[in-house]
């Protein structure tokens, strides 16, 4: 049984099909990528996957169950967790409570005013794990705001990962950065490999052929191949429809 199994799932706006039957299967363990296009629906199957939008037909299951009509707390209980954009961090507060925060809020527990000492000690603890995970340990007590740009997407993914997610959806977690601040991401996505399974969007082609276990190609909302990256490399389909050469 596949950890994410998704079937046949569809979402149009109005006359505009923008994921049209997709089949997906994600294994325990494994990186899976996609890639596709500008505007091929990467960004907008992800946000099915994670319940941010409504599928109009199809089904995803998770860890064996139908979490197709499920909203997005639901699936984070579950463990399967989006992480993020940087629009979402709070830059007034430090690091340390941007991920405390998301995670009381994620695990439905934001209205516990008067939270036991030894819990909030936990939530910090979880927090602080989290941040070392990505490298941002020494920064915990900063204002969120002054990170780097490269640090505040480490954030991201200290966020998403502070809830113990067993599947987590990136989109585009190397947008904007380059050089150094790249390869620190690449390197703490690679870390997670064989403990949590990632289903990756990124348009950094070298990231993904280097990280990715297996490769989806997404065109204009249908995925036209699947396989390791030296497989995709020598679909002829791929190449036509994708990277833009004859067949
Ligand atoms: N709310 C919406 N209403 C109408 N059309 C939308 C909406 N959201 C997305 N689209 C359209 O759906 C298509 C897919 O968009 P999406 O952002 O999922 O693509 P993408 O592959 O993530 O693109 P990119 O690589 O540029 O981020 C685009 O044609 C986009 O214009």
């Amino acid at each position: 049984m596949s950890l994410l199994e998704v079937q046949n799932l569809c979402k149009s706006y109005g006359a505009l099909t923008v994921t049209d039957d997709v089949c997906l299967s994600v294994e325990e363990g494994e990186l899976h990528a996609i890639i596709g296009p500008n505007g091929a629906g990467k960004t907008t199957l992800i946000s099915q996957l994670s319940g941010q939008l409504p599928s109009n037909s199809g089904k995803v299951r998770f860890n064996g169950a139908d979490i197709t009509r499920l909203a997005m707390p639901q699936r984070v209980r579950r463990g399967l967790s989006r992480s993020f954009q940087i629009t979402s961090i709070l830059p007034a507060f430090s690091v340390l409570e941007n991920v405390s925060t998301a995670v009381q809020a994620r695990e439905g527990s934001s209205f516990r005013f008067f939270a036991p000492v030894a819990s909030e000690t936990a939530l910090n603890d979880q927090a602080r794990a989290a941040l070392a995970r990505v490298g941002l340990e020494g920064r915990a007590e900063v204002r969120a705001g002054s990170l780097s740009h490269g640090e505040k997407r480490q954030l991201e993914l200290a966020i998403a990962l502070a809830t113990n997610p067993r599947l987590l959806l990136l989109d585009e977690p190397l947008a904007g950065t380059s050089g150094p601040e790249a390869e620190r991401l690449i390197r703490v996505i690679g870390s997670l490999k064989g403990e949590v399974t990632v289903l990756l969007i990124e348009h950094d082609m070298d990231a993904v052929f280097a990280l990715a276990d297996r490769i989806s190609v997404l065109v204009y909302g249908r995925l036209i191949a699947t396989g390791t990256g030296e497989a995709i490399r020598a679909d002829r389909q791929v190449r036509s429809a994708y990277l833009g050469e004859d067949a």
